[in-house]
């Protein structure tokens, strides 16, 4: 939902800054990367400690980052296959960060054996929840659903809720509740939209393999061979 209604405000204020970049010879990247790590290290650093505030700050500095790279790479015609294996990778990356930040403080200091297997779930069902569009796509499929909670819904919420959760650190009272509400609606909502995937995927498979869209026994159409299918 996210992505479909306000990619195109962010496109729009993002341009600028993504011009001035390439202007100074920054690569797409370069921005890819560095976005990634500078997420990873917020993750890292500030959420097993109970640090919400600040990680969710210094995330949120680095994460419009998987909005500039892009931007950049359309600006300049510079947008390429490894530009967007890179791009979706090292989202992995930072999501595994992120949660897997809030599972460590759960584990640690936290001490709430619940909401820590919460949070691996969350990590869990987000990489599972991109893999099936990511593979359904590689077996030539269109994959034509989001679902409910995409990467984006799974940022804001656990962010946002982070980020306030965090004022508990200043004083504000009864504001840590909002962290383990988040990461519950975000198990459930990729729960949700794990099944909407594989509902779809299904269905599509079954189509294309009645139509004989597709050959081979693996429904790969050779694209992949039955190697490269169990491999992934
Ligand atoms: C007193 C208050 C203190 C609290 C401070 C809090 C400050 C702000 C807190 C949080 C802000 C979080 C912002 C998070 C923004 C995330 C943006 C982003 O990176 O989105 C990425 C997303 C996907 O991009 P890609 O196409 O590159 O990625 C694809 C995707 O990963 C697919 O995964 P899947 O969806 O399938 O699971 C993969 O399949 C694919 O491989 C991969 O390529 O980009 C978008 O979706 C675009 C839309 C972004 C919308 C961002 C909205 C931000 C909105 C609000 C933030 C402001 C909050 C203010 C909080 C105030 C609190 C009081
Ligand atoms: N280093 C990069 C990063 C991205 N791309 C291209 O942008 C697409 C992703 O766009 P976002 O707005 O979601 O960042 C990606 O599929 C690539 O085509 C790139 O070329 N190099
Ligand atoms: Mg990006
Ligand atoms: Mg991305």
């Amino acid at each position: 939902m996210l992505n479909k209604y306000a990619r195109a405000f962010f496109t729009r204020v993002l341009t600028p800054f993504a011009a001035f970049l390439l202007r100074r010879g920054v690569s797409p990247d370069a921005v890819t990367l560095i976005g990634t790590a500078g997420v990873v290290a917020g993750a890292l650093v500030f959420f097993p400690r109970g640090e919400f505030f600040w990680g969710t700050i210094v995330i949120t500095l680095f994460v419009f980052s998987d909005l500039v790279d892009g931007n950049m790479a359309r600006q300049a015609g510079l947008s390429s296959r490894w530009g967007a294996f890179l791009d979706s990778t090292l989202d992995r990356v930072a999501d595994g960060a992120i949660f897997g930040g809030f599972a460590l403080w759960y584990a640690g200091n936290g001490d709430d054996n619940v909401m820590c297997a919460v949070a691996i779930f969350c990590l869990a069902s987000g990489q599972v929840v991109s893999y099936t569009k990511a593979r359904g796509e590689s077996i030539g499929l269109p994959v034509a659903v989001n679902g409910l909670v995409e990467r984006a819904e799974r940022l804001v919420v656990s962010l946002v809720a982070a980020g306030v959760a965090g004022l508990h650190g200043f004083g504000v009272p009864g504001v840590q509740v909002l962290l383990p509400i988040a990461l519950w609606a975000v198990a459930v909502g990729s729960a949700v939209t794990l099944g909407q995937r594989v509902v779809t995927v299904r269905r599509e498979s079954a189509e294309a393999d009645a139509a004989g869209a597709v050959g081979g026994a693996d429904g790969t159409g050779g694209a992949t061979g039955a190697r490269g299918s169990e491999a992934t």
